[in-house]
């Protein structure tokens, strides 16, 4: 009993430490002998008249026809032999193409992209409207929505390039006439989205750049789910946003008192977007580069996301 409870505790420990070896052992015998013969036997009851991969030519076909399938078929064309991989590259190219039994597509083999939505937004004094300036120089294809706003112009500012810039009255024309995919009370000002301008250039294959506030971009999300990509800008650092605000010198103190303190909010909803890009000063060029990086990404999904407007 002693004996055999000392050889128990002895060979435990053996064993286990033997463990890594039979599995190794097991699946080299696996993968030498008895898979191969589990794969061909499936193959020859599922495909009993043809070879697996459906060659047409013997030398190739033959290592899979071992455990005695047949490839005789009446409907093929008669066998070719593959020319060598030294032959010039048509006779291989049609060499393959015979023995495949197909000739080989030039068609594009990934689907065209669909035309993307991207909302660009950030707190305000970021650099959203600097972002878009930029990006709009270096890339092309893109239709940089221009929004509908009761606000003033600003000096520079250009009507229907930088805004379509409309009074009270008419805004809130569009507004009833359901014009707008989406609109909102910006301190004091009414900026909204016409949805026409998009569906007109998506229709011609452009992408959409949409630029608006954080509210603005709450509310597309709601309306777009992930069928649109949502990138948030921040500046490098809370101090950096404010200096920047202070050296543009279009607001008030009063003004920028609402803004800094709705900007520390706002950088809390930073997980409801799908990027974040850092605009850090005197690198605008760099947040511009990852903007067009994440567009170039999203065109290489392979489930793109689809927005309709
Ligand atoms: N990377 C940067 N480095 C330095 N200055 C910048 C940078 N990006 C933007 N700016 C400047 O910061 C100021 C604010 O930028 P901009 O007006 O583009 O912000 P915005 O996010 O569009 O603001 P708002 O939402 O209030 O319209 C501008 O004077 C702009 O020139």
């Amino acid at each position: 009993m002693e004996g055999a409870l000392l050889a128990s505790s002895l060979h435990l420990p053996l064993f286990s430490s033997m463990l890594p070896l039979r599995r190794i052992f097991t699946a080299s015998l696996a993968s030498r002998s008895v898979l191969p013969r589990l794969v061909s036997n499936t193959l020859v009851s599922c495909f009993p008249h043809r070879n697996p991969l459906g060659f047409r030519n013997k030398s190739l076909a033959s290592p899979l026809m071992a455990s005695g399938f047949s490839t005789d078929d009446s409907r093929r064309p008669p066998f070719a032999p593959l020319p060598p991989p030294d032959a010039d590259e048509v006779e291989l190219f049609r060499g393959l193409e015979a023995t495949l039994g197909s000739s080989f597509s030039s068609d594009p083999l990934s689907p065209p992209p669909h035309p993307l939505v991207i909302v660009i937004s950030g707190p305000s004094g970021v650099g959203k409207d600097a972002v878009i300036k930029k990006l709009r120089e270096v890339r092309e294809g893109i239709h940089f929505v221009v929004t509908a706003t009761s606000r003033a112009k600003r000096p520079g500012e250009v009507d229907g390039k930088d805004y379509y810039f409309v009074s009270k009255e008419e805004f809130l024309s569009m507004v009833d006439k359901h014009e707008l995919l989406e609109y909102a009370l910006v301190y004091g000002d009414y900026k909204g989205i016409p949805k026409q301008q998009i569906r007109d250039f998506m229709a011609k294959g452009y992408d959409i750049v949409l630029r608006v506030d954080i509210q603005g971009a709450a509310t597309l999300r709601s309306i777009l789910g992930s069928s649109a990509v949502f990138i948030f800008l921040v500046a490098e650092s809370e101090a950096a946003l404010v200096k920047r605000l202070i050296n543009r010198k279009t607001e008030t103190s009063e003004m920028l008192l609402v803004r800094v303190a709705t900007a520390r909010e706002e950088v809390k909803r930073m997980k409801d977007f799908d990027y974040v890009v850092v605009n850090a000063g005197g690198q605008l060029e760099e947040a511009v580069k990852l903007v067009g990086s994440i567009i170039d990404s999203e065109k290489a999904r392979v489930r793109q996301r689809r927005a309709v407007i």
